[in-house]
């Protein structure tokens, strides 16, 4: 069962510390009197902050984050950090105003401070790339539970521990929300996390203030261009990762060549993993067994150490990213002999990733899964694992973010086209874009690909999906990709509810195949 009440997870015993002593500790310009203060959490929005906590006032695009201060002193704020600009802008809040250069970069190490996570830590898993890091990141955790290791996670879909979980807005918290979860964490007696660590993240010290044990990587391929300038500077953004401050040991999957340059230049010291058959690794993965429901596969390593075990997931990356956890784990002192055991005696691993190639269909009818692949290299893999097994027609439905890197839509709408027989476009999140130019965009890459291919564009979400599941029969298959476990649908800064999970349930019930 799951308990989705607050927005996030904080301690729920904290120890107040000192406010002149986190002033002290770090050095900060002190503009007021802060004597008998006292502080129990770090908030970085007005719109989260909880009675003793010190509000964090940074600029952002829109705005700068003192110009809050007020609402953060009414909810209960006792102090505000923030940098010089901002102590003019906070002046007549009310809070005593305490300063540093800048705010944002001190945030970790002041929420690790405040939260005392550095004391007694879990074994920290942080993975990065552009794919597979949600799956990896719930491949651990399943695993770990296996080997019967209390753990947590924070990903894309939710920050778990145990059975109580929140709804994720980004995929890694900012710094002040990382350190409250670890925190919560530990009083929830977790021994290890899995992490997943965006690019944006390590660009934006939302990581900062921790020591991973274990770094993986798992790909790099086209995503992100309105938050880096070229393929260079995303890459450079994950290669951080890969240094002593960030890690302090590395798995990387050496598939890509951006692998191989993680190795090559990284500063750690590191493991590598491979499912080609060309490429030198440490570790080799093959799959030996596979079909709609399943992957198995072989892991080798060093010393003749191997492994047999399978995932309750469709396609070759599935497998890919579960020997990335296993690895991972090795890595961080686990003995592989134990993990396949227990892996074996529960006829493999035990995982449930929400929204990624889930199946929502049943034993009638077409397949259906709601996938949340919005990148070009993941079309490509989930197409063409869904290929494998589908005797009909694959009819995938699909649609692109507004708001975000434009440059990867054309390659979506070809990718889409040459992997499917038919395609159906629709609005994913619009944002503040017109939703039929980016349909527009999304056709012209699937036209300009198959010229001949039968597309629909439906640009209603619930029509689309009904419009795919009409044209398919028994033996087909409809991937819908995108949306994965989200439950809203964003348009013009509105999100209105919308689950393609249970819409996909409902439009399966109606045309009686549910
Ligand atoms: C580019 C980016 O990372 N933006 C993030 C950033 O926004 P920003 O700095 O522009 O903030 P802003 O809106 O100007 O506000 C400034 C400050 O005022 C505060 N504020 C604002 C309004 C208010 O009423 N009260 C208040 O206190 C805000 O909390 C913020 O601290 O800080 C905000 C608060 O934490 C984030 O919500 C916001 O993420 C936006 C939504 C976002 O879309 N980020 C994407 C690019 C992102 O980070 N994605 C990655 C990768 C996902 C993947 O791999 O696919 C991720 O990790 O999620
Ligand atoms: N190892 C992989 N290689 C290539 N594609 C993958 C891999 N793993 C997953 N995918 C594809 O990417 C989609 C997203 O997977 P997942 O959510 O695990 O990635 P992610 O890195 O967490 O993405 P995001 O940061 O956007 O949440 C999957 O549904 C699948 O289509």
């Amino acid at each position: 069962m799951t308990n989705s009440a607050p927005s996030a997870l904080r301690p729920q015993h904290p120890v107040p510390r000192s406010l002149s002593g986190l002033v002290e500790e770090f050095n900060l310009d002190l503009r007021d009197d802060i004597d008998g203060l006292e502080v129990t959490g770090v908030s970085l929005s007005s719109r989260t902050v909880q009675p003793g906590d010190l509000y964090v006032g940074v600029p952002g695009r829109n705005s700068h984050g003192a110009t809050f201060a007020a609402g953060a002193a009414e909810a209960g704020a006792v102090a505000i950090l923030t940098d010089p600009a901002g102590a003019e802008l906070a002046a007549h809040a009310g809070l005593p105003i305490v300063v540093t250069p800048d705010a944002r970069a001190a945030l970790g190490a002041v929420s690790a401070w405040i939260y005392r996570t550095d004391e007694n830590p879990a074994t920290l898993f942080a993975v990065t790339g552009t794919n597979g890091k949600t799956s990896v990141v719930y491949l651990l955790s399943a695993i770990l539970n296996q080997l019967g290791i209390v753990s947590g996670l924070t990903s894309t879909a939710e920050r778990r521990i145990g059975d109580i979980a929140v709804t994720s807005n980004l995929t890694t918290p900012e710094a002040s929300e990382l350190h409250a979860l670890l925190a919560r964490m530990r009083e929830a007696e977790v021994r290890a996390v899995g992490i997943e660590v965006s690019a944006q993240a390590l660009s934006r010290h939302r990581v900062d203030g921790l020591v991973f044990d274990v770094a993986g990587f798992t790909n790099l391929s086209h995503d992100h261009l309105d938050d880096y300038d070229a393929m260079e500077d995303y890459f450079q953004a994950k290669l951080e990762l890969f240094s002593p401050d960030r890690s302090r040991r590395g798995v990387v999957t050496v598939d890509s060549d951006w692998g191989r340059r993680i190795v090559d230049e990284c500063r750690i010291p590191v493991t590598t993993l491979t499912t080609r058959d060309d490429v030198d690794a440490d570790w080799r993965m093959r799959v030996v067994a596979e079909s709609a429901l399943f992957t198995e596969f072989v892991l080798e390593g060093p010393d003749g150490r191997r492994l047999t075990a399978r995932v309750p997931l469709l396609g070759w990356y599935m497998a890919a990213n579960a020997v990335l956890a296993i690895v991972m784990l090795v890595e961080s002192g686990f003995d592989l002999g134990a993990i396949e055991h227990a892996l074996g005696r529960d006829g493999g691993i035990d995982a449930y990733i929400p929204g990624r190639a889930e199946r929502v269909s049943g034993d009638r009818g077409p397949l259906v899964y709601i996938d949340y692949g919005h990148s070009p290299d993941a079309f490509l893999n989930t197409l063409e694992a869904i290929r494998k097994f589908t005797p009909g027609r694959v009819i995938m439905v699909f649609g692109a973010d507004g708001d975000r890197d434009t440059t990867k839509r054309a390659e979506m709408g070809a990718i889409a086209a040459r992997g499917a027989d038919v395609v159906v476009i629709t609005d994913f999140h619009p944002r503040f874009e017109d939703p039929a130019a980016i349909r527009a965009t999304l056709i012209a890459g699937a036209r300009e690909a198959v010229p001949d291919r039968e597309v629909h564009e439906v640009a209603d979400p619930r029509t689309a999906f009904r419009t795919a599941l009409a044209l398919a029969q028994e033996g087909d298959s409809i991937l819908y990709a995108g949306p994965g476990h989200e439950d809203y649908h964003e348009v013009a800064g509105v999100k209105i509810p919308y689950s393609a999970r249970d819409d996909a349930r409902a439009a399966l019930r109606e045309a009686g195949w549910l």
